[in-house]
């Protein structure tokens, strides 16, 4: 599914934070935004899903397959949520639920679009479990999230974005509470996952590294709004703005001190 990102714009309390981003995600191809911590990245993602904090206000157009997201009553945004565009979050301490067990969460989704009864929601969350390869699938559905690493956390916020099959995923820095081998496979199962599926993929990350490993084009955003776009082997080697030429450095940084390689 093609989302096409047109004039964007976020304020928060009147200020402007995010200006005139436009971008485009081809069906089924693997897009990325990058930047330093305050660009604009998460509050361009969650404006795609109406998922705003209550202070800011998003103007622009958003189509996904050209259906328009944005400008979108809340209700029927709901409705193509999970099912259409689904999202993975940066901590999966925050964006899973504390008290609830996890294969009640993963199929949250699945009960809300397909009416599942609960012997059908057990069965499919045994199923997710297994397909993100987390262990004894038929008992770690009951476990709470305080029962499970870091690791298998991100592994059910996987498991519960792509439950419903979206046709677009967006990821927002799903590895960056990881430590580096943990967030190796986890990057290794999103791939698998997203290319077995078809799924679009907007991945958004800070790092390079990362990013050079997952996507094969990307946007570069500094101060709000987009600075340098294009495949992502081209910003590695051939970066044009300062903004990026310093991502690059960082990223070789971290191969050299043992982390993900560019
Ligand atoms: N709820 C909020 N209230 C006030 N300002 C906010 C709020 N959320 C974000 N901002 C500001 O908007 C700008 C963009 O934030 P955003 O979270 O989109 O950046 P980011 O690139 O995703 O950074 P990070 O990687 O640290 O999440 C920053 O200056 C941030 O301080």
């Amino acid at each position: 599914m093609t989302l096409t990102v047109h004039n964007l714009h976020v304020h928060i309390h009147s200020q402007p934070v995010v200006h005139d981003v436009s971008f485009e995600v081809e069906s089924g191809t693997r897009f990325g935004l990058i930047g330093e911590s305050g660009s604009g990245k998460s509050l361009t993602a969650l404006s795609l899903l109406g998922l705003l904090p209550g202070e800011a206000a998003a103007r622009g157009t958003v189509h996904l397959e050209g259906r328009p997201l944005l400008p979108l009553p809340e209700a029927e945004l709901a409705r193509r949520r999970g099912k259409e565009i689904s999202m993975v979050f940066q901590d999966p301490r925050t964006s899973l639920n504390p008290v609830r067990r996890i294969g009640d969460q993963m199929t949250e989704t699945l009960r809300i679009h397909e009416r599942l009864s609960r012997r059908a929601a057990r069965a499919r969350a045994v199923e997710l479990a297994q397909q993100v390869q987390l262990p004894e699938p038929t008992t770690i559905i009951d476990r709470y999230p305080h029962q499970l690493s870091g690791g298998q956390r991100q592994r059910v916020g996987i498991a519960s974005a792509v439950a419903a099959r979206p046709r677009l995923l967006i990821a927002d820095e799903p590895t960056t509470a990881l430590d580096a081998t943990v967030q190796a496979e986890i990057l290794q199962l999103f791939l698998d996952l997203v290319e077995s599926s078809g799924t679009s993929l907007l991945f958004i990350t800070h790092d390079l590294g990362v990013l050079a490993q997952v996507v094969t084009h990307a946007a570069v955003m500094s101060g709000g709004r987009i600075v340098e776009r294009g495949p992502v082997q081209d910003l590695l080697n051939r970066a044009q703005h300062p903004v990026t030429r310093h991502l690059v450095s960082a990223a070789r940084a971290s191969q050299w001190s043992g982390g993900v390689s560019a």
